[in-house]
């Protein structure tokens, strides 16, 4: 291996394009297991204009499709080992409240693979609701479940920590270059705005840029990119909707779009709740405002929170901005290309692919290297979106 700075002559094993948190634990994966890899990044790191940018992501089992809570039984376990490497907590206990009409299919939904997977949870009806959160006031015929194993992951310190961890296995990080082409083959060869690189197989995990790339190889995923408010809300009573006040992250099941929240940490006496939606936009456009007048999202958060919440000021008193790359199903796309079998993809993470990212990395290395995934990927498989261009197939 070329030493940092020098150029290296000989082909990569593999080049990951991309350095968000899914293609960070994809290079991560490939390089403790001794291959050498290139991690190619378009911004200056660390940057805020992706996906995986922020101090805060929702860390949990409780999902309604069971091959996600399945997954994150490994999950807990890698973020645990990349907590160990990194010497520095990346992780806070904090549980999830679920929240919905009682009668909700999907609710219920939750409330099965939470005791299918045996996850520490509790049932709560709305009145024992009120009794153990006062700061919510469920309305009747609302119920809630827990999942006490969940929490928040400090989000920009866990890509710092994969990266560094990836370094220090040997890998080669290099930012400020954008891959300008892609040349498949056996030998696939990537030209960047820096230099030409060359490598046995390629993983593209470029968050919503991914179709920008893929569309020159003949593929374009169903993907839509929205820009999304993160928005935070000021707590009357400083403290109250806390960590330390034992408020739990939650996610309330709504129609058309659920609404979550995290308590209030990286910004004191801030409460993260934001629309699990976004409005339409390219990543190229993200920090221009939105056309439409008004903020719809906005709108439904502030009625949410006047509703729910009324320990909070129904105003948001911070709105940051992220980006959500979208699949019709919200099921991640993880695959080969269709063509080009030593091309892999990862993309398509729908808003929830944050705390999956050290399983997503793993399946992704085994798909680059020919090994037999831990996991189905049936859900994950480009062949599910039936309208694709038939070039690409
Ligand atoms: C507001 C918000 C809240 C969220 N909350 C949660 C949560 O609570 N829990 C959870 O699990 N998940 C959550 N998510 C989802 C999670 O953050 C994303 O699924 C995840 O960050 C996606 O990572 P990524 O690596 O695919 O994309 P990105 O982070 O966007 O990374 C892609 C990278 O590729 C680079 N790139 C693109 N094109 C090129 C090129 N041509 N050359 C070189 N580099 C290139 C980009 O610059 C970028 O750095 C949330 C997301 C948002 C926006
Ligand atoms: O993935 C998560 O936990 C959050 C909350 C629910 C909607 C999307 N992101």
């Amino acid at each position: 291996m070329a030493a940092a700075g020098e150029p290296h002559s000989s082909l990569y094993d593999t080049i990951v394009v991309g350095a968000g948190i899914q293609g960070s634990f994809t290079a991560y994966h490939l390089a403790k297991r001794g291959r050498d890899t290139l991690l190619l990044e378009q911004f200056p790191l660390p940057h805020s204009r992706g996906s995986s940018h922020g101090q805060s992501r929702i860390i949990r089992h409780a999902y309604a499709q069971e091959h996600y809570t399945q997954m994150m039984a490994e999950s807990y376990g890698l973020w645990e080992q990349l907590e160990a490497e990194a010497g520095a907590p990346l992780y806070r206990q904090t549980g999830l409240l679920v929240l919905a009409a009682n009668t909700n299919p999907e609710f219920q939904r939750f409330c099965q693979t939470l005791a299918q997977h045996h996850i520490p949870s509790e049932l709560f009806t709305a009145e024992s609701l009120r009794g153990r959160f006062p700061g919510i006031r469920p309305y009747c015929g609302e119920a809630g479940v827990s999942d006490r194993t969940a929490g928040v992951l400090y989000a920009d310190r866990a890509l710092r920590a994969v990266q560094d961890g990836f370094r220090r296995c040997g890998g080669a990080l290099r930012d400020s270059e954008q891959v300008t082409d892609i040349q498949p083959g056996v030998v696939v060869t990537v030209t960047t705005s820096g230099g030409v690189y060359q490598a046995k197989s390629l993983v593209i995990t470029a968050g919503p840029w991914a179709n920008k790339l893929l569309a020159p190889l003949g593929l374009l995923l169903p993907l839509q990119t929205l820009r999304i408010n993160v928005c935070y809300w000021k707590e009357k009573v400083p403290g109250a909707y806390g960590v330390s006040a034992h408020f739990p992250c939650f996610l309330a099941i709504c129609d058309p779009h659920h609404i979550y929240g995290l308590p209030s940490n990286e910004y004191p006496g801030l409460v993260k709740i934001c629309y699990h939606s976004g409005s339409p936009a390219d990543p190229e456009e993200r920090d221009r405002p939105p056309e439409a007048s008004g903020l719809p999202d906005i709108q439904v958060l502030q009625d949410f929170v006047s509703k729910y919440l009324p320990g909070l000021v129904p105003e948001p008193a911070v709105v940051e901005h992220c980006m959500y790359t979208n699949t019709p199903d919200e099921d991640f796309v993880l695959d080969r290309h269709p063509k080009f079998s030593n091309i892999v993809i990862g993309a398509g993470f729908s808003g929830h692919g944050f705390k999956l990212a050290p399983v997503v990395g793993k399946l992704l290395c085994q798909l680059s290297v020919g090994e037999e995934p831990s996991y189905t990927m049936e859900p994950f498989g480009i062949r599910r979106f039936p309208a694709l261009p038939p070039a690409a197939l």
